[in-house]
């Protein structure tokens, strides 16, 4: 049984891979605590939310930063030292991958959510645990209150390289819709100054929560990737004030104009057989500018060359396995 006034890192950690029926409590506030599973957590008030909000982190095992700064908030609140008007579900994505340190186990589990997880082996723990995470968040989203008028999802990662720029968000993409200032706001606030638009449905926790469930998501991308104990949390200020005040219920400033910068998907770059050749350097950062002509990829008659404007790359990873994404390339837009 779990005990709330446990730190839940620790908790999740020690339990990695176990399965846990729901247990509640009720704060001194009236705020219902709900340990639903291993690394999954909901608060509940008892005044009538006005959001529905879910924070996960560690759906890659070794981005671990946004862990150390959500367990923190998590045990403020549960020492009823950080105020709860909204109702909030956190997850640890996956913690067996967390417990090894590394970005997956045995597949990346931020490649198997709209349901593709059905897809796959099902015998496999991140497969099981990807199935699980959308049955969690679709119930969140379907026991809310009428009170409740949005839904919001922060997906927090780190980036394996450095970058140009050094926090940024994905913007999954919805037919017909556009970066609300609500949300600006909420990037602003955080000090996530770059957006990255999707221009096409993708597969990732943020898509599901966007497409499936009409949340307002992000990928945000905090920083790099640095195993437990080694990160400097004063570079994550921004991030953790602003959860905090969305926890709170309190209003986010609107943001002066230009205060995020936008980039949308031009080309995804697919590790398409074994054949395939990539032409960007291991040391090259995110958000690093080609020029026109600049040959990205190759495989036989197929290749990508950089267009009329300048592109920039983010998450150039050639070790993907064959037909998954090995990079997205980039060009700057107005919002
Ligand atoms: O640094 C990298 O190459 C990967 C960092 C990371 O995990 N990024 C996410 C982005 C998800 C999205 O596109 O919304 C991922 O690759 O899963
Ligand atoms: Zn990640």
């Amino acid at each position: 049984m779990f005990s709330p006034h446990k730190d839940f890192l620790a908790h999740t950690l020690a339990n990695a891979g176990a399965e846990h029926s729901a247990s509640h409590s009720i704060l001194s506030a009236g705020t219902e605590v709900t340990f639903l599973d291993t690394g999954i957590i909901r608060f509940e008030p008892n005044t009538a939310a006005t959001t529905s909000l879910v924070i996960s982190c560690g759906v890659h095992g070794n981005e671990t930063a946004p862990i150390e700064i959500v367990n923190k908030i998590i045990s403020d609140l549960l020492d009823e030292e950080q105020k709860c008007t909204q109702r909030v579900l956190f997850i640890f994505g996956n913690p067996l991958a967390m417990v090894a340190g590394e970005r997956f186990v045995d597949i990346n589990m931020n490649r198997l959510f709209c349901g593709d997880w059905q897809h796959n082996d099902l015998t496999l723990p991140e497969v099981k645990r990807a199935a699980k995470l959308e049955a969690y968040v679709a119930n969140f989203f379907a026991e809310e209150p009428v009170t409740v008028t949005q839904r919001l999802h922060c997906d927090c990662h780190t980036a394996i390289r450095e970058s140009a720029r050094q926090k940024f968000a994905v913007y999954p993409f919805v037919e017909g819709r556009e970066l609300p200032q609500s949300q600006q706001d909420f990037l602003a606030q955080a000090q996530v100054n770059t957006v990255l638009l999707q221009r096409k449905p993708a597969n990732t926790f943020s898509s599901f929560t966007s497409l499936k469930q009409q949340a307002e998501s992000f990928t945000l991308e905090l920083g790099k990737a640095r195993p437990f104990g080694e990160n400097n949390l004063r570079e994550f200020t921004g991030i953790d004030n602003t959860l905090r005040k969305l926890i709170a219920g309190e209003p986010l400033p609107t943001c002066m104009e230009g205060a995020v910068e936008a980039f949308e998907v031009c080309h995804e770059v697919n590790r398409s057989s074994e054949a395939w050749q990539f032409f960007i350097a291991d040391d090259v950062a995110n958000f690093t500018e080609f020029k026109t002509g600049a040959l990205i990829e190759q495989d036989g008659e197929r290749e990508y060359r950089v267009g009329d404007a300048p592109e920039y790359i983010v998450f150039p990873n050639p070790k993907v396995p064959v037909g998954h994404r090995a990079g997205l390339m980039l060009k700057k837009v107005g919002l």
